[in-house]
This record gives structure tokens, sequence and C-alpha cells, in this order.
């Protein structure tokens, strides 16, 4: 607390307020965006002077080092029912930050050191990942905008490795935003193979979307708009063989994405949004493309080469050779995300991660997405299943049903995790990393392939 009394007399506020605290965090950490305003609440603009910027840094650490969180009761109780140990959301400073280098970017590293001020220690058990510090801002760096470097956590990019990519790999991406792992998946394939992103959320994949285009990354990736529990569309390689024929049917076929669209494209795309279905888009259920690279495939195939859809035993050969459905869950794992809520307030922590209802809609989600996923992967192919939720309902449980509904499930053991700071959970073969051992955030992750019945 002394250290926080401190700071806020820097900023000349003598009262250490929760105030105070927005107003170093969001100089200790540039990304950090104060809450939203409650109406009538008076928040004064700091002005900082930038001497100050060094000192307040080294005591924001200070003061991170000795908080607790107030972890509310009911919070308590959730961890307890669970078996988690509530001492890890006290330990924000002892889980580092990553940042993941874009493959080809190596030579550019000293000076990407250089106009961070900071050595980037390199992460030994994963390749291309570096430690930050946690006073170290990228978000405004020309590397971080120019997409040398990203940020990623490292147990993120352990589920990623899991997935074994190779060149030429067709892979689905079933909850991508907003694509952290997206972003190392296409880095991983280079410029072979294509990407499929799917998310439920249209800001979000809008976002992701962005990151893409920032990054250039998006040649070889597709991005729908569409339930996960229910998308079925096959990746474009079964439908190049068409291309011709569609150019030579005169059919409308897809040109170079433009983020630009035309006043008629964009009428079209709204009315098809009001009508759930238009009339071109009646054969399909909801999808709805909202970017595609280059080489994803799509540009010269028509609508209907696009969305096309084929039946459960088709799928067994024309399916996904590789899918990651990182599935929406309650974010325990995440230390950073439950310290959110200190800011947000503990009772949206009640409404979205406690809550009985929420907690046993999501397991039911978790399947579907599991399920489908599965059902859009083809023999021989892999699956990967995380969450960044620490408890046995959303994982453990969710493999175990999952495994006894699909007899052609048979769960993997993940080489490449040998030296990996995680543990093996409740059921062999599948994976935990954990904060306080792993020096990550929290994750869960399960791999699993397809065998012919
Ligand atoms: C844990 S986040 C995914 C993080 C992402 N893989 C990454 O690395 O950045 C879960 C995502 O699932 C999405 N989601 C939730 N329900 C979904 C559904 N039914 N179908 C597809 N996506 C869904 C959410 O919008 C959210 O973006």
């Amino acid at each position: 607390m002394a250290g926080l009394t401190n700071l806020a007399l820097v900023l000349g506020e003598p009262n250490c307020t929760t105030s105070s605290r927005f107003l170093f965090r969001s100089v200790y950490h540039p990304a950090y965006r104060p809450p939203r305003r409650r109406t009538g609440e008076k928040v004064q603009n700091p002005t900082y002077h930038p001497v100050c910027f060094n000192l307040l840094c080294s005591m924001a650490e200070q003061v991170e080092d000795v908080s607790t969180l107030p972890l509310p009761d009911a919070f308590l109780d959730f961890l307890r029912r669970n078996g988690l140990d509530p001492s890890i959301y006290a330990a924000s400073h002892s889980t580092p930050r990553y940042i993941r280098l874009k493959p080809g970017c190596e030579r550019h590293l000293m000076e990407i050191e250089a106009e961070i001020k900071c050595k980037l220690k390199e992460v030994s058990w994963l390749p291309y990942f570096y430690y930050l510090s946690p006073d170290v801002g990228i978000a405004r760096t020309k590397a971080y905008q120019e997409g040398k470097i990203y940020g990623i956590d490292a147990a993120s990019g352990a589920a990623v490795l899991s997935l074994g990519i190779s060149p030429g790999d067709h892979v689905l991406d079933l909850c991508t935003a907003p694509g952290a792992k997206l972003c190392m998946i296409l880095d991983l394939l280079g410029c072979s193979g294509t990407v499929t992103g799917v998310d439920v959320s249209r800001h979000r994949l809008a976002a992701c979307r962005t990151m893409l285009q920032k990054y250039t990354l998006g040649d070889c990736c597709r991005l729908f708009v569409a339930d996960g529990t229910t998308f079925s569309l096959i990746p474009v390689r079964v439908c190049l063989n068409s291309k011709s024929s569609a150019a030579e049917e005169q059919l409308e076929v897809y040109k170079e994405w433009t983020p630009r669209r035309s006043w008629k494209e964009r009428k079209r795309a709204a009315k098809t949004r009001e009508n759930g279905a238009s009339q071109f888009f009646s054969q399909i259920q909801d999808p709805e493309l909202i970017f595609y690279g280059h080489h994803s495939g799509v540009v010269g195939l028509s609508k209907c080469e696009v969305y096309q859809s084929v039946n459960d035993h088709e799928l067994l050969q024309l399916g996904y050779d590789k899918v990651l459905v990182d599935a929406e869950c309650t974010h325990d794992g995440s230390i950073r995300h439950i310290q959110k809520f200190e800011q947000w307030g503990w009772t949206t922590l009640q409404r979205r991660v406690l809550d009985a209802e929420r907690t046993d809609f999501l397991t039911v989600l978790q399947l579907k997405l599991l399920a489908n996923g599965f059902r859009l992967l083809k023999v021989g192919g892999s699956l990967v299943y995380s969450t960044c939720s620490l408890t046995l309902s959303q994982n453990e449980d969710v493999v175990e049903q999952f495994l006894s509904q699909n007899a052609s499930a048979e769960l993997l053991e993940i080489d490449a995790a040998q030296n990996w700071p995680c543990k093996s959970a409740r059921i062999p073969k599948t994976l935990r990393f954990d904060p306080m051992t792993s020096s990550t955030s929290g994750l869960f992750i399960a791999k699993f392939t397809k065998l012919a019945v």
C-alpha cells in the first residue's frame, strides 16, 4: 500500500483511491484503457511530465509486487469448488508477458531491442517467443506496428504448436477472435495451405481482420462470422477444380478482397444480415464471409462453390487437416483477466464467471463446439481443444463426455510437450499450464485424432 500512496503523491493525488490506480496503470501499461465512466462520475484527465515516467514505472512495479486482490467470497467459493488455489490471483508480477517474433524477422532483433530499449530474453522451450518485461510497452513501436512482433501468451503458443501444423495444411480455427493464435497458425503455415477463422462475434472478428491486415498475415486466410456449433463449410482445396468452370460459366465470382466494398455489396450484405439469408445464400445457414486473402482459395470461386457443404461421410476425406477449438470459457485461468474485474466490478464477475446458468451454458457450448470441430476434421487429422479455464467441468469433464459420444475420437500424446513447463491433467495425455508453475497464463490442452471406423 505504501507504494500506491507514494505514487498517488507523485500524481498530485493525496489519497490512494481507485482512480489513482487507473491513472498510474494507464502510464504503466500503455495498452491499458480506463473503464468507461459511470454517469455523474468525475474523472480528471491527468497530465504527466515525461521525466516522471521511469519513476512511475518502477513505483508501479513495487505496487504490483505488494498488491493482493480483494477476491469476493463468491469467487473464493468458486475456486474452492474447483480445487483451485486463490493465491495465484495475487501474483500477477510473477506471470511474465510474452511476444512472438514473426519468423523471418530474426535479423531485426537488435533493431527491435534498440527500439523498445530492452534486451529480449528467448523462451527456451518455445521457438520465436521472448519474455517481455512488464514495464515495456510495444503498442506504439514500429516493430509492433509493422507486424514484426505481436503479443501472445506462451501457453497459447503451446496450444498452437500442439496442432503440429505442416506446410500445405488446411486449418480451421473455430473460435478465432481476437486472433493471437490465428496469427501464429498463419506464421507457421507460411505461404502454403489455408486457414479458415470462424467466430460468432462480428466486432471481435472485425478486429481480427484489422490485425491480419496490419500484420500482412491474411494472404491464405478467410474469416466467417458464424456459429461454430453449426459451421459446415469445407476447406477450399476441394473447390479448386471447379474454379475454371465458374469463370467459364461467367458466374459471379469473388474478386480480390478490398476493404472498400461497393455500395451495392454493402447493401446486399446488410440485407443478408437482416433477412438471416438472402435469396442468393438461401441454401446455406448464415456464415458471413468478412475477409479473404489472395491465396485463401476464395478468389475466382462463385459463391455457391465457397458455400458448398458436403455430408458427414464426405467430410471424412474432405474435411480440415487441423482444427483448433479454443473454446469460449470463464477465462479464470487468465490472471490478468480476473484482475480486471477489480475495475469492472466484482458483480460483473459474478454474472460472467460464477453464475451457475452461465457455466452450465458454457459447458454445453464447449461440447458442441468440440463435436462440430471434430465433425469437420478429416480422418487422420488432428484437433486441439483448449480453454483458458482451470476448472474440471470445462476441461476434463467436456473431454470425457466427448470421448464417450465419439467412437472415432482418440486422444493423442502431445510430443512437443516433453520440455514444456506444464503438468499432465487428470486425463492422461491432456495438459495443464498453471500460472503458479508454468509462468504462463492458465491453459488446458487436449489433442485428438480421427480414426477411420
Ligand atoms: C477464448 S476466445 C478465443 C481466443 C482466440 N482463439 C485467440 O487466440 O485470440 C473465445 C472466442 O469464442 C467466440 N465464440 C463464442 N461462442 C461461439 C460460437 N458459438 N461459435 C464461434 N465462436 C464463438 C467468442 O466470440 C470468442 O471470441
